[in-house]
């Protein structure tokens, strides 16, 4: 391995493999910060006397920077203008920030301090968790662009929809984690607070991580100074040309119907297993964490089957209807069997595989390299939208709408931490939510066919395999 690297790095498959999994796990680091509070969203009402609203709130926080400041579109600018070293190595700086505000929220007492925003009283745990998680939201979002930057500047030409496939994986593994054993950590210290400083140790090691990616990314590019393959510097203008792609509208409508459709859903997946199909408080990520955990094989290997057998529009159309199929049969009322959720789950991994594998390796099809890190910077700001959006209006229809037994008290079931007289529980019914997100899938399909009829039309190449022979 070593014999490998000293010899030409830009040359060598294993470098670029290392790179790949130095990267990959900063992105792990940072979706297990991203989804840590959701399986904690009944412990959050129960023990600090959150509200749907207020974790609605709180979750819409991941974009608000991104969405109302540009922050996106900045750290899209910055990655064409500075590089990906120096914008990635900020954007790690920039969730570390993050994190510690949320952690510090979450584990001090505001004795219940209050504030109010645009006429609504929110508490000021609430808010500065939300602040945290927004600085947080700005850092991943930018190491995401950044990271998708750096496989397409590695692996161009070569293995590049098994190498993004790879990385969402990597990701997944994350989110997964996350998912599945916040509450056993939360409830195992007793306190809320402990996953997220177990999240900050483990982005301190991403940082870690990502600074060896540094070494050996300048190492390539001094190899290549005099080579054509170094790219075009960015310019201004490159935005309004990127904004005139019909292609690059579709696929990033596409982008936030879809993902809108994904991971709010995650967001509020523990308590619908809680409500819906009564698992207990503490298993209620085991299930959606199947989710992340079945796309760890499956995003690779869609990843593969585009680079060598293309059909990347088809996979993305194919993946949409699969998601309708799966959120109406979570609405339907009558279906509370924990096996159907199950099943359900995975065919939702299975979708979710489907069309990140196709997504991302289709947007250089579609836009030059030197813009690309603007290009998915404006991707990611669209998306951020509905990931802001949606989880906010999903904490208000619950409060609003589909609350079916208000103050129960639950004090029986929950042992050490609280005062029994304070424990209460909301219960929801989940139809209406789960008819929101069918709908956004319904339109995810519309857009996946005008991808495919643009492809058609404009020779993209979407169904083309990505290796070069
Ligand atoms: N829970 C993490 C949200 C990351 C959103 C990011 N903009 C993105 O879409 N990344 C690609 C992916 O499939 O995760």
């Amino acid at each position: 391995m070593v014999a490998a690297l000293q010899k030409k790095i830009s040359e060598s498959a294993t470098a670029r493999w290392i790179v790949l999994a130095l990267v990959a796990f900063t992105m792990l680091c940072g979706y297990f910060i991203t989804d840590v509070m959701a399986p904690l969203k009944p412990m959050l009402e129960q023990q600090m006397g959150w509200s749907s609203s207020d974790y609605g709130f709180f979750t819409s926080a991941y974009g608000w920077f991104n969405v109302f400041l540009l922050m996106l579109i900045f750290g899209g600018m910055i990655l064409d203008k500075m590089g990906v070293r120096f914008t990635g190595l900020m954007s790690t700086v920039i969730m570390v920030i993050g994190v510690g505000i949320k952690y510090w929220a979450i584990a001090s007492d505001f004795g219940g301090a209050s504030v109010t925003i645009f006429g609504s009283v929110i508490s000021s745990q609430v808010l500065w968790a939300a602040i945290g998680y927004a600085i947080f939201g700005v850092g991943i979002e930018i190491a995401g662009i950044t990271v998708s930057k750096i496989i397409v500047k590695w692996f161009k030409g070569k293995e590049l929809a098994l190498a993004m496939g790879l990385e969402m994986a990597c990701a997944r593994i994350g989110t997964a984690l996350a998912l599945s054993i916040t509450p056993l950590l939360a409830e195992e210290f007793g306190s809320v607070s402990m996953p997220i400083l177990l999240g900050l140790l483990l982005l301190c090691i991403g940082m870690i991580s990502f600074v060896v990616f540094v070494v050996m990314d300048t190492k390539r590019d001094r190899e290549l100074k005099d080579s054509a393959e170094l790219e075009e510097p960015f310019r201004f203008r490159d935005i309004f040309e990127i904004v005139r792609i019909k292609g690059f509208w579709y696929i990033a409508i596409l982008c936030v119907l879809f993902y809108s459709a994904v991971f709010p859903f995650l967001k509020y997946a523990p308590d619908l297993m809680f409500n819906k199909f009564g698992i207990s408080e503490k298993l209620s990520g085991i299930i959606p964490a199947l989710l992340p955990f079945g796309t760890i094989l499956l995003t690779p290997f869609f990843g593969n089957l585009y680079d060598r057998r293309g059909k990347g529009a088809t996979i993305m159309l194919v993946g949409s209807f699969m998601i309708v199929a799966v959120h109406l049969l979570f609405a339907v009322p009558a279906f509370t069997n924990w096996l159907l959720a199950l099943v359900l789950i995975i065919t939702l991994g299975i979708a979710f595989s489907l069309v990140p594998s196709a997504m991302w390796p289709s947007v250089p099809k579609i836009i030059p390299e030197n813009k690309l890190g603007t290009a998915y910077a404006l991707i990611f700001w669209i998306q951020n939208w509905g990931l802001m959006g949606v989880p906010y209006l999903i904490g208000k229809v619950l409060d609003n709408y589909c609350v079916v037994d208000n103050a129960t008290t639950v004090a029986e079931e929950i042992t050490g931490v609280v005062a029994p007289e304070t424990v209460t529980r909301v219960a929801y019914d989940y139809t209406v939510p789960m008819l929101i997100f069918a709908g956004l899938g319904v339109l995810s399909i519309l857009f996946a066919f005008l991808l495919l009829r643009e492809n058609k039309k404009m020779g993209y190449g979407l169904q083309q395999p990505n290796i070069r022979k």
